[in-house]
């Protein structure tokens, strides 16, 4: 048994306790760092990358496809599958390093490869060591959830832990669940051959501003995906030819495989919390406004802090820690400048307050800037004219915004800026963005927002009427 001192125990090296190890470290702490796991977690290995690899391939079957708009004869993409799938392990692998064992022992960081569990307050045990730390953070992330539907453990089914291995393109990928997970790959699946269908207990994208995310919906379906709302999956069954799936209200959606995403579970259970005094909720570790748990020398981060689940989030996460454990500052998570996008296309992107919050919220006091991405010239020379922003603003400030259309998920980030900087809507629409970019469309929705108080402004008409005939 080898016992160890450290400034910062953090357990789980995914984006948010890597973030945390190579902070700390290069500020000067002493810090361990403990993975049970693939160094990476959850975003390199079986997330966001694979996930974004796949996309991008299938956005390049699609090119071929839909050329004919370009005037480019269209052709059919023969796709490989396996050979798209040796794609998505060259972009894990091309990221990789970055997240390596190798890396942040170079900066200094004591990684040790075992899963770590509290067996005191102040104590953490990892295989054959005994960690006591002045601070610990718990990064532990998650792991896809899986439902208890009558049937599920007699059948292969897939979940993003198993989706990205190698295997034979599926001939109908049967999906639960139509949030993110489920939509961005049936947008993949559909585009490299296979057929998809959707299966969806509520409404599909249902976290997502309802008119933004029609348009999404509209879109995959046009391109052949098949998606099932209010339908509730009650059974799963083996068939001669495959899965079968079927609904409470007595539908019954025949597939080749079936992938279940509906959602995700906190990875809590292997860290003996009962041991240091910490609590959990529904959702994950319980966590004040600064991340702390109950236990106040231990932090939860990311996932596991259960709230909202991003990559960029986790990352966040780690630097509001920093702040609290390194210099002793008070330091608070905030989410009203949290972005996030799904990347489908076309993409999908929310910043704060949705339109229906926003009303709810603010009442009579809410106006809403709108631009279509069908008056965008960028857009429309690349024949991606379908999508739109809405600017939920009040009091000349923005509270929220919805945006669909391409590159969603770029444009986005500007608003981030603009509500943690708490700027007005006069900074956007004084901003200059170059002709002709999609980026555009955030300054022309400021625009929209001042048109009418500008142009259809009684009183400055008048004024500029007087001093035209003052001006020599
Ligand atoms: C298919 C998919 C696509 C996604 N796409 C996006 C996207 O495009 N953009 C985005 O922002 N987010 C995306 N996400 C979400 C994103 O992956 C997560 O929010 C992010 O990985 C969370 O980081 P984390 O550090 O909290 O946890 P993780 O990345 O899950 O890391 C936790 C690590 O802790 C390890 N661990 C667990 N228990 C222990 C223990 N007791 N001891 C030691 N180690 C332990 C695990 O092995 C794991 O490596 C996606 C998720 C999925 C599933
Ligand atoms: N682009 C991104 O940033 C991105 C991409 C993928 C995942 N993620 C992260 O991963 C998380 C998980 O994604 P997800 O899509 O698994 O979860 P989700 O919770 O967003 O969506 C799951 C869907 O499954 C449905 N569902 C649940 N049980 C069902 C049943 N028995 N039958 C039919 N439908 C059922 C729900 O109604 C819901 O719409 C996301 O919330 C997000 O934080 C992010």
């Amino acid at each position: 048994m080898e016992r160890i001192k450290t400034d910062v125990l953090v357990i789980g090296a995914g984006s948010g306790g890597l973030s945390v190890a190579a902070g700390a470290v290069q500020m000067g702490a002493s810090v361990v760092l403990l993975e049970g796991a693939e160094m990476g977690g959850d975003c390199l290995n079986y997330g966001c990358v694979p996930s974004k690899a796949l996309l991008a391939a299938a956005r390049a079957a699609q090119a071929q496809r839909t050329s004919g708009v370009f005037g480019i004869a269209p052709v059919t993409p023969q796709v490989d599958y396996s050979a798209v799938m040796a794609h998505v392990g060259e972009v894990i692998a091309r990221i990789a390093p970055v997240d390596s064992q190798e890396r942040f022992e170079s900066l200094g960081v004591r990684v040790i490869r075992a899963f770590g569990h509290f067996i005191s307050p102040t104590e953490v045990q990892a295989g054959p060591h005994v960690i006591t730390a002045r601070r610990v953070v718990i990064a532990t992330g998650s792991r896809p959830l899986v439902p208890p539907i009558r049937g599920l453990d007699t059948v292969d089914y897939l979940t993003n832990e198993t989706l990205f291995q190698p295997r034979g393109k599926p001939a109908h990928l049967l999906i639960i669940g139509g949030g993110p997970i489920g939509m961005e790959m049936a947008q993949a699946h559909v585009r490299l051959g296979c057929k998809v269908t959707v299966i969806e207990g509520a409404r599909a994208l249902g976290k997502e501003d309802p008119e933004t995310a029609a348009v999404v919906l509209g879109a995959l379906r046009a391109e052949g995906v098949e998606i099932a709302e209010d339908a509730q999956v009650s059974e799963v069954a083996k068939t001669e030819t495959g899965i079968c799936v079927m609904t409470k209200d007595g539908r019954r959606f025949d597939g080749s495989h079936l992938l279940v995403a509906v959602g995700r579970k906190s990875n809590v259970e292997n860290l003996n919390l009962d041991a240091a005094g910490i609590e959990t909720t529904k959702t994950g570790i319980r966590v004040d406004a600064g991340l702390r748990t109950t236990n106040r020398r231990v932090y939860a981060i990311g996932d596991v802090a259960g709230g909202m689940q991003f990559t960029h989030v986790a990352g966040y996460h780690a630097g509001v820690v920093i702040r609290s454990m390194l210099f002793g500052l008070p330091s608070k998570a905030a989410t009203a400048h949290i972005p996030w996008a799904t990347y489908t296309d076309p993409e999908l992107a929310q910043i704060g307050l949705t339109e229906a919050e926003a009303r709810d919220r603010h009442g009579d006091r809410l106006e809403i800037a709108r631009f279509e991405y069908a008056d965008n010239d960028r857009a429309v020379a690349e024949r991606k004219g379908r999508g739109l922003i809405k600017v939920m603003v009040v009091r000349g400030r923005p509270v929220g915004v919805s945006i669909v259309g391409p590159q969603a998920g770029e444009a986005i980030a500007l608003w981030s800026l603009a509500i943690s900087s708490r700027l007005k809507m006069s900074a956007i629409a004084g901003m200059v963005a170059p002709y002709p970019t999609l980026a555009e469309i955030n300054k022309r929705a400021a625009g929209a927002y001042f048109s009418p108080r500008l142009f259809d402004n009684r009183l400055v008409r008048i004024t500029v009427g007087l001093i035209q005939r003052w001006l020599p």
